[in-house]
Formats: structure tokens, C-alpha cells, sequence
């Protein structure tokens, strides 16, 4: 029922809330920018209600530090976590500076985070996520199918998570592997005791060649909870494991297969030329493009409305107070009685 024109001042005092915020990781120089830039416009698109912070090493250039403090990010300069000396060769050579992405967990003026990769980008609204239970690592299963996995025995073997009944896992090899997810997209909880933890353990686990994944997967293996893959849709998916996957109720999509950055995408490499590839990348450039959702502009309608509404309830207020000059009360915006 909408009020009439007078209104009761708040009495109460609202405990402060404990803040929420998604989180990225940024590092060079190069185009991964455009990635966050994306990841931004995607996360206003679905009017998510939290910010989107920017965790990002000393060497990522200001000049891209500006066009992310004006897509309305919060942006965290962080220092480089490097693993123990190694002869580890990493599935990617790069993914050696995403043992950096660690430091998110030092961002204890928030008391839950959604960590998202900057090749990742949100199509529905999943700020929920953040409802659920604390206490435990929430993240989507991976797969073990694409020829980067090819380092290990499931691989060699055929098995993958996503089918366990395809192929038994032998006897021979030890136990079955512990539920594995990608590391692209979780839900977790920042702490301190925990940040310190990690780092500490970090320096006596000899890396492996999914780097930052594989060590957060061992870290976590008793807090992880599976989510549905539509909370991250790894693009392997799409030809490994279709019966799994319903692309059209996919809310957040997880450009990790080789050549399918968008701001890169050419076609060129295998399953790139796929007409379910083709329009992802082209949904992504759809935000990426739409000016309408650039922060600046986004504010600046924003004020034009609050102006229109101020301007608006000007009206009414001087309405009410000739109508009541006038003996009665008109009630304001109160729907007609039916
Ligand atoms: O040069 C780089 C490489 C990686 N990243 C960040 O590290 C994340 C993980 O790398 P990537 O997504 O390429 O790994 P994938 O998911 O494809 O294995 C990226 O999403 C970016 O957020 C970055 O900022 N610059
Ligand atoms: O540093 C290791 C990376 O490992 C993961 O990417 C992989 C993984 O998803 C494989 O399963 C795919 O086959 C592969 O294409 C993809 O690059 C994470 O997405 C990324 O954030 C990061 O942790
Ligand atoms: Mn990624």
C-alpha cells in the first residue's frame, strides 16, 4: 500500500551488513583487460548488487588501471606469489603467475567473495551464490578430457569425473581422485589465519602443471562443494561432455578452451569453428560493445532518473499541500481502490 505524503522518520538502526564483492585477477600488460572490462559490463548487466574488485599485479600498466576504475571496479594492487623452485613444467607456461590469484584471500573487509577469471563472463544474475552455507569452498567440476590434462593417468586411461561409469577407475592406480573442480570461478570466505596458511603450505608443496588449481584443489579437498556447471560452463564441455551440459540455462560461461577468448577469438583452432562457439564469443562482444552499460553511463542515467524523480515528487508535494489547503488529502501514487 503506498504511503500517503507524510512520511515517519527511520527509527531504526540497521547493523552494518557484512560486505559481499566479486573479485578478479589481473596481471600484464596485454589483452586480459578487456576480459575484466567485459566481466564488469556482464556483472551491471545482470544487476548484480555487489562491486567487482580487481586484484592486479605491479606490472599491469595505469593506463588499463583507469579504464577499470571507470567500469566502476575497485581495484587492489597485489604482489606476486610464486611457487617453490621448480622443473615443473605447467600445462600452460603462464599459469605460473596465477599462484598470485592467492592473495584474494587477504581481502578480509569482505566477508565473502565470488572469484571470477577475467576470461569469464555472467549472463544471469548469481548473486544467491553468496547465500549459501559458510564454511565451505563452493566451485564447478572440471573435466579431464582436453589434451592439456594429458600429464596424467586419468587422462591416459580415459576416465573423467564427468563420466565416472564410462571407465572403472583401476584398482592399481590408488583411489579413485578426489571430485576436482576448475579453478575459474568458486565461492569462498577471505581470512587471514587461512591466507597465512596457504602461503606457508604453499612453500612446501612442489607444484604441478595445473599450478594454483591443482595446489587450491588439495588445499580445499574437505570444504569443496560441488555447484552445477551452470555456475561456470568450462567450454570443453560443449564437445566432451554435451549430456551434462544445457547451454541455453547456462548462467556463467568460462572462455578457458584454446582460442576461445573472445577478444582474440579467430576460429582457427580446434572446435573453434562451432556455431555454439561462434555465439558465445559473439554474446560476449554484445556486452563488451554496449556502450549503454559503460559505468559513466550508467551513473549518469542513473541521475538523470533520481533528477526526474526529484523533480516528480516536487510536484506531488506541492499538489498535496494545495489539496489540502483546499480541505482534503490526496493520497499519493496510492493505487485507485478497486
Ligand atoms: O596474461 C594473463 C594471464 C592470465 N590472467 C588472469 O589469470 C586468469 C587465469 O588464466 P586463464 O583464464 O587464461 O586460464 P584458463 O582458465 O584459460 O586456463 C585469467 O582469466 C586472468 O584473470 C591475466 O590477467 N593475464
Ligand atoms: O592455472 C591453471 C588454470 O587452470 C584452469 O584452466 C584450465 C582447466 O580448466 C582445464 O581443465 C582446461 O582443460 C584448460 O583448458 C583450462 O585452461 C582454470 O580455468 C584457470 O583459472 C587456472 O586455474
Ligand atoms: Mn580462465
Amino acid at each position: 500500500m503506498a504511503p500517503n505524503i507524510t512520511t515517519t522518520k527511520a527509527a531504526t538502526v540497521t547493523a552494518k551488513a557484512p560486505k559481499r564483492a566479486y573479485v578478479t585477477f589481473l596481471a600484464g600488460n596485454g589483452d586480459y583487460v578487456k576480459g575484466v572490462v567485459g566481466l564488469a559490463k556482464g556483472l551491471r548487466k545482470v544487476n548484480s548488487k555487489y562491486p567487482l574488485v580487481v586484484a592486479l599485479l605491479p606490472d599491469v600498466p595505469e593506463d588499463h588501471r583507469k579504464i577499470l576504475v571507470d567500469q566502476g571496479c575497485i581495484i587492489r594492487e597485489i604482489e606476486p606469489v610464486y611457487p617453490p623452485e621448480n622443473q615443473t613444467q605447467f600445462a600452460m607456461a603462464y599459469y605460473v603467475i596465477n599462484y598470485s590469484k592467492l592473495r584474494i584471500w587477504e581481502f578480509v573487509e569482505y566477508s565473502k567473495m565470488i572469484y571470477l577469471d577475467g576470461d569469464i563472463q555472467v549472463f544471469d544474475n548469481i548473486d544467491n551464490l553468496f547465500d549459501m552455507e559458510d564454511g565451505y569452498f563452493y566451485a564447478v567440476m572440471d573435466c579431464f578430457c582436453e589434451k592439456t590434462w594429458s600429464h596424467t593417468p586419468q587422462y591416459k586411461i580415459d576416465y573423467c569425473q564427468q563420466c565416472p561409469d564410462k571407465v572403472q577407475w583401476p584398482s592399481q592406480l590408488g583411489p579413485k581422485p578426489p571430485l576436482y573442480f576448475n579453478a575459474g570461478m568458486f565461492v569462498y570466505e577471505p581470512s587471514l589465519s587461512t591466507y597465512e596458511d596457504l602461503l606457508t603450505t604453499l612453500k612446501v608443496t612442489p607444484p604441478t602443471p595445473f599450478a594454483e588449481q591443482d595446489y587450491l584443489n588439495m588445499y580445499f579437498r574437505d570444504i569443496y562443494r560441488p555447484i552445477p556447471p551452470t555456475y561456470n560452463l568450462v567450454m570443453a564441455m560443449l564437445w566432451r561432455h554435451p549430456e551434462n551440459i544445457e547451454l541455453d540455462k547456462a548462467k556463467v560461461v568460462h572462455y578457458c578452451a584454446a582460442g576461445s577468448k573472445p577478444w582474440r577469438y579467430t576460429g582457427k583452432e580446434d572446435n573453434m569453428d562451432r556455431e555454439d562457439i561462434k555465439t558465445l564469443v559473439a554474446k560476449w562482444w554484445e556486452i563488451y560493445d554496449d556502450e549503454s552499460l559503460d559505468y559513466n553511463n550508467v551513473v549518469a542515467s542513473g541521475q538523470a532518473a533520481e533528477a526526474d524523480e526529484d523533480k516528480q515528487s516536487g510536484l506531488q508535494l506541492l499538489l498535496a499541500a494545495l489539496s489540502k489547503a483546499g480541505g482534503f488529502v490526496h493520497r499519493i501514487n496510492a493505487p485507485s481502490a478497486a
